[in-house]
């Protein structure tokens, strides 16, 4: 499985082979000669190359980022992507990544809910290479759905999809395959991997539009 350009594996002391990406620091993180450790324990997407799944992202994609909280995940992301487009609904996450954003040219944060694409739909550029959903909400399959306009028709949805989001009592193979059933109404999927040890009760998704 091939890194984005961009993204590379480095050391950081005594640890060889962490991920990590080029740009300024964002949530005092450890950098070293300029890269920046981008810590799969906190991060879904991080996770998600090191558990080895085929993206499909690349160096220089125009990304719409779906659950942007504080900016951890998407600094990462517009250090190596082409315009990012970072979507998060609560006013105070979106503080901190609007100064994420200050020393990142590419980063376009909106105060937007996911589950209304129609409010963003005039800022955010049509045929985006990918979408990286992290919503952490009830309705993730939906949200998934709803965005696909965004998509071309070459590219990719990057999604981890959090079981205890949907319910918290159910078994979270039943909600992925539910989920994922959910999914396919839109989209074909390409590859899933339970995001263990790195993120408890979670499912990482690579799909393309159908
Ligand atoms: C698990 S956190 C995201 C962490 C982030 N992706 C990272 O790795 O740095 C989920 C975020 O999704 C946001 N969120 C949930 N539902 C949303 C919606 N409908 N629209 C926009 N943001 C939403 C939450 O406010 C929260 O900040």
């Amino acid at each position: 499985m091939s890194l984005p350009a961009g993204v590379q594996r480095r050391s950081f002391g005594d640890e060889d082979g962490v991920l990590a990406t080029r740009g300024e620091p964002a949530y005092g993180e450890p950098v070293v000669d300029g890269w920046r450790r981008w810590d799969a324990h906190r991060s879904k997407l991080g996770a998600t190359f090191e558990l080895g799944l085929d993206t499909g992202l690349s160096g220089g994609d125009a990304v719409l980022y779906l659950g942007a909280a504080n900016g951890t995940t998407v600094s990462h992301v517009a250090d190596f992507a082409g315009p990012t487009y970072a979507v998060e609904f609560a006013p105070r996450p979106v503080t901190d990544l609007l100064a994420v954003a200050d020393s990142r040219e590419r980063l376009f944060p909106l105060l937007k809910d996911a589950r209304a694409p129609e409010t963003y739909a005039h800022v955010v550029e049509s045929g985006v290479d990918a979408i990286v959903q992290d919503v952490a909400t009830r309705g993730q399959a939906d949200v998934a759905l709803s965005n696909r306009q965004f998509l071309a028709d070459d590219g990719r949805l990057v999604a981890a999809l959090k079981a205890r989001s949907e319910d918290v009592t159910a078994d979270p193979a039943a909600v992925f395959e539910d989920l994922l059933g959910r999914l396919r109404d839109g989209y074909e999927v390409r590859a899933t991997a339970r995001m263990e040890p790195f993120h408890e009760d979670h499912l990482a998704v690579v799909a393309t539009p159908r």
